[in-house]
C-alpha cells in the first residue's frame, strides 16, 4: 500500500487529529500507514525521564539521546527488512518546509518524524542516525513552538495530500498557490460561490461569462495583485513580462 509514517514523541495525544479528517481517511483506505509512538516506553528509569540539563549551561532542557536511539531503532526495526525512513526533525533551525519539500517527501516510501520538546534533541542523535538513514531537518515556520508536534501535523498534511488518491478528483493541488507551474509563486486570488448576490455584494461578472479565457486571466490579474499586496518577496522572482509570458502560453 501507500506511505508508512511514524511519529515518536512524549505526546502521543497530539497527534489525534490524524485520525481525522484527510489523513484519517487516507489511513482508512489504506493510502497511509500511521503508526505513533510514545517516547517514554524506551525509557529505563522509574521517573521514565526524557531530558536533561544542557552541557554548556543555558535555559531549557535538551532530550537525552539513550532514549531516542533506542525508540529509532525499534521504528526501524519494525520496517521491511534493509529499509530505512527518511527522519524528519521539525526545529526552527532546519531548512524551510515549504510545497517542494513536501513534493520531495511525499515521494519516500517511509517517514519517520521526531518532534522534539524543550530546546531540542541531543545533536549526536541526529548525527548517528545519518549515518544510517536520509535526514531532513525542517522548519514550518519562523516563531517558537513549544515542540515540534504541532509541525508534524503540519507537516503530514502537506504531504498526504498530494499523495495519488488521496485528494478526491473534486479537489486538486494542480492550482495550489507555491506548487510547481503556471501559478508557482503566486497566492490564491478571490473565490466566489451561489449565491450570485449576498448581503448586496454580487460575484464578479467574469466568472459568470462561461469565457474561460477571459476567467483565467482574471484570476491570474487576481492573483498577482494579491501576491503584491501580501507577499511583495514572492513577486520579486517575477518580472512583469515573464507575467505576460505566461498569460500569452495560457
Ligand atoms: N517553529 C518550531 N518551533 C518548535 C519546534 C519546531 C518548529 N518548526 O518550525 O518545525
Amino acid at each position: 500500500h501507500g506511505m508508512r509514517i511514524d511519529v515518536v514523541t512524549i505526546f502521543p495525544e497530539y497527534l489525534e487529529p490524524l485520525n481525522v479528517s484527510l489523513v484519517g481517511k487516507a489511513r482508512a483506505r489504506g493510502q497511509l500507514d500511521v503508526h505513533v509512538h510514545d517516547l517514554r516506553g524506551w525509557t529505563t528509569d522509574v521517573h521514565r525521564t526524557v531530558d536533561d540539563t544542557p552541557y554548556g549551561g543555558g535555559p531549557g532542557m535538551v532530550m537525552k539521546p539513550e532514549p531516542w536511539a533506542a525508540a529509532l531503532d525499534a521504528v526501524v526495526g519494525q520496517g521491511p527488512e534493509g529499509a530505512v525512513p527518511t527522519l524528519v526533525v521539525p526545529t526552527p533551525s532546519g531548512r524551510p518546509f515549504t510545497q517542494e519539500l513536501a513534493q520531495e517527501l511525499a515521494a519516500r516510501p517511509w517517514l519517520a518524524f521526531a518532534p522534539a520538546r524543550y530546546e531540542g534533541i541531543d545533536r549526536r542523535v541526529i548525527e548517528e542516525a545519518a549515518t544510517r538513514m536520509p535526514v531532513v531537518e525542517a522548519s514550518i515556520g519562523d516563531y517558537v513552538l513549544a515542540g515540534g508536534e504541532v509541525a508534524v501535523l503540519v507537516m503530514v498534511e502537506a504531504v498526504a495530500r498530494l499523495l495519488p488518491g488521496v485528494l478526491g478528483n473534486a479537489e486538486s493541488h494542480r492550482d495550489d498557490s507555491f506548487a510547481p507551474g503556471a501559478m508557482a509563486d503566486l497566492l490564491e486570488g478571490p473565490v466566489y460561490t451561489k449565491p450570485a448576490e449576498w448581503r448586496g455584494r454580487v460575484v464578479p461578472d467574469v466568472l459568470l461569462s462561461g469565457n474561460h479565457g477571459k476567467i483565467a486571466r482574471w484570476r491570474r490579474e487576481q492573483a498577482f495583485a494579491r501576491t503584491l499586496a501580501n507577499r511583495p518577496d514572492l513577486v520579486a522572482r517575477w518580472e512583469r513580462g515573464a507575467f505576460d509570458k505566461k498569460d500569452r502560453e495560457a
